[in-house]
C-alpha cells in the first residue's frame, strides 16, 4: 500500500491549481488510500477568511509556538510514524502539514474548507472546529531520533544531521514504559482553549499524513499542570496541588534563552538554532493510594501547602524555599520531597520549562483511574536538563517512588519557527 500513495505525493501536481473534482477523478481508480493521500497534497490551497485576532496565537517566528507561549487548557499530543518511502516524501508532508497548521491557528479552515467543497467528494475539513475560531490553538511539531536513523537504516538521509542531544532516554529505575505509548519519528502537540479545537487540529493533521506517516500514539489532556507567563494563575495537578508556580516564564527572557532555546550549534547540527527539545511523559498516578494520605504526609512529599502553594519553610506560593530552615525534627522541607529533588540549587543550576496536562483515560481492568500527568518539558538539551534530575527522583523522590508511574515516553527535537513563505524543519533539510 505504500507505494502508491507515496505515489500520489510524489507525483503531486506542480500547479496548485489542480481541481478536487480531477484529483478525485484519478484517485477513484486508486481507491480511497490515494484519495485521502491526494487530499491531503492539495489541503490548504483554500482558506476561509481569518477569525477575529483576540483568540489567534502568532504560528510564525523565530520559535515554535505552543513552548513559551501562554500554556492553553487543553491538549492532544501526537507522534507518529513515518512512512513515507522518500526524503521528497517527508518534506512533502512537513510543507502541506506547515500550510494547514497556518491556517489552523488562525481558526480557518482547512483547503476547500468544511461545507464549500466538491458535492460528490469528503470535504477537506473535517468540520467539527465549525464556530469555534482560532480558541489559542498552536500546533509544535518535533523529530524523534528515529527519524534520523531506524535499525541501523538512515531512511530519509538525515543520519549525519542527527543531534548528540537526541538520545535514547535511558531507563529510570521504575521505569513501567509500554511501547505503544512510545516513542515516534515525529511529534504534533496542539494545544488551545478549547478541546474540540486541539483534536480537529490532530484529526486533521493525520487525515493530511495518510500514506506518509500514521499515528503511533496519542494522548489528551484536559488541564494545563503549568503556568508559562507570570500573567497566568498556576492550575492544579490531580493530586490537588499548585503546579507550575517555579516554573520557566515567558517574562524571564534571559533564563528561557539560557535553559530552553538552542544557541550555539555548530556544523551538521546548526539547523537546531532556534529550537529546543520537547520531553513527553505519560506519568500514571495512584489517585486512590494519594487520596488515603494525610494532609500532613501529602504537603510533606510535595514541600509545599496545598492551599498556596507555598514552600514549607514559610512565605507565600512565589517565595523561595528555604531548604536550610530546621523544625523539630529536622529540615522544614525533607530532603527527599518533590521540591527539594527538583529545585536549581540541587541540580546543577538546571531549570526546565514545564508545559505538561492532566490527564484521565477511564478506569483499568481492577477499577482504578487510569489518570495522571502527561508530563511535557522544554529543554536545551535533556542530557543535562532532564536526565539527571529524572534519576534523582527515581531513585529518591518518595512522591515518584510510591504514587507515580511512568508508562509512556518520548524526546523530541523541536527545531526552530517558520518564517512566512517557508516550511517546518526547512533547516533541517535544507542545510
Ligand atoms: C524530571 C522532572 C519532573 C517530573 C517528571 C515531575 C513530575 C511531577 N511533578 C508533580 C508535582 C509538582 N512538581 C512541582 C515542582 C517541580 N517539578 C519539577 C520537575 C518534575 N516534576 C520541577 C523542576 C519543579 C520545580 C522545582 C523548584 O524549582 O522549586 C510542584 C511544586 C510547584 C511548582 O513549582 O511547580 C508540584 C506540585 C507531579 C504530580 C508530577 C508527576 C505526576
Ligand atoms: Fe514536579
Amino acid at each position: 500500500m505504500d507505494k502508491p500513495k507515496d505515489v500520489a505525493n510524489d507525483d503531486k501536481p506542480k500547479s496548485r491549481g489542480i481541481s478536487r473534482r480531477g484529483l478525485f477523478g484519478v484517485a477513484g481508480a486508486g481507491g480511497i488510500g490515494l484519495a485521502v493521500g491526494a487530499l491531503g497534497v492539495n489541503a490548504v490551497n483554500a482558506a476561509t477568511d481569518p477569525k477575529p485576532a483576540g483568540t489567534i496565537v502568532d504560528f510564525y517566528g523565530d520559535h515554535q509556538a505552543g513552548i513559551v507561549t501562554e500554556a492553553q487548557d487543553r491538549m492532544h499530543i501526537a507522534a507518529f510514524d513515518v512512512t513515507a518511502s522518500t526524503r521528497e516524501s517527508l518534506v512533502s508532508l512537513l510543507k502541506d502539514w506547515t500550510e494547514a497548521i497556518a491556517a489552523l491557528t488562525q481558526g480557518r479552515e482547512i483547503g476547500e474548507g468544511a461545507t464549500d467543497g466538491n458535492y460528490d467528494a469528503p470535504p477537506d475539513d473535517t468540520g467539527e472546529a465549525l464556530d469555534l475560531g482560532a480558541s489559542h490553538l498552536t500546533v509544535t511539531v518535533g523529530f524523534g531520533r528515529t527519524l534520523f536513523e531506524k535499525d541501523g537504516k538512515d531512511r530519509y538521509g538525515l543520519a549525519g544531521k542527527l543531534p548528540e542531544a537526541l538520545i535514547d532516554l535511558p531507563h529510570f529505575v521504575g521505569d513501567a514504559l509500554e511501547e505503544g505509548r512510545s516513542g515516534g519519528d515525529l511529534i504534533v502537540q496542539a494545544c488551545a482553549d478549547d478541546p474540540q479545537v486541539a483534536v480537529h487540529a490532530v484529526r486533521n493533521l493525520a487525515r493530511i499524513a495518510f500514506g506518509r506517516a500514521s499515528v503511533r500514539w496519542s494522548q489528551i489532556g484536559f488541564g494545563r499542570t503549568s503556568s508559562t507567563s507570570t500573567t497566568q494563575a498556576t492550575p492544579r495537578n490531580l493530586f490537588g496541588f499548585k503546579d507550575g508556580t517555579a516554573n520557566l516564564k515567558q517574562e524571564n527572557a534571559d533564563l528561557v534563552n539560557q535553559h530552553v532555546w538552542v544557541s550555539d550549534a555548530s556544523g551538521p547540527e546548526a539547523w537546531m538554532n532556534g529550537g529546543t527539545y520537547m520531553v513527553a511523559r505519560r506519568i500514571r498516578m495512584h489517585i486512590e493510594i494519594w487520596d488515603r494520605t494525610s494532609m500532613r504526609e501529602q504537603e510533606g512529599l510535595i514541600g509545599r501547602t496545598k492551599k498556596e502553594g507555598a514552600p514549607l519553610s514559610g512565605g507565600g506560593e512565589f517565595t523561595e524555599p528555604d531548604f536550610g530552615m530546621q523544625g523539630r525534627e529536622g529540615p522544614l522541607i525533607a530532603v527527599d520531597s518533590h521540591v527539594s529533588i527538583a529545585h536549581p540549587n540541587h541540580n546543577n543550576g538546571v531549570q526546565m520549562l514545564r508545559r505538561g496536562f492532566n490527564y484521565t483515560d477511564g478506569s483499568d481492568g481492577l477499577g482504578k483511574l487510569d489518570a495522571g500527568l502527561f508530563f511535557i518539558a522544554f529543554v536545551v538539551d535533556a542530557r543535562t536538563h532532564y536526565v539527571p534530575m529524572q534519576s534523582a527522583m527515581a531513585r529518591n523522590d518518595v512522591l515518584s517512588l510510591e504514587y507515580l508511574r511512568h508508562t509512556g515516553s518520548g524526546l523530541f527535537a523541536v527545531p526552530p519557527g517558520v518564517k512566512p513563505g517557508g516550511y517546518l524543519g526547512q533547516t533541517l533539510f535544507e542545510s
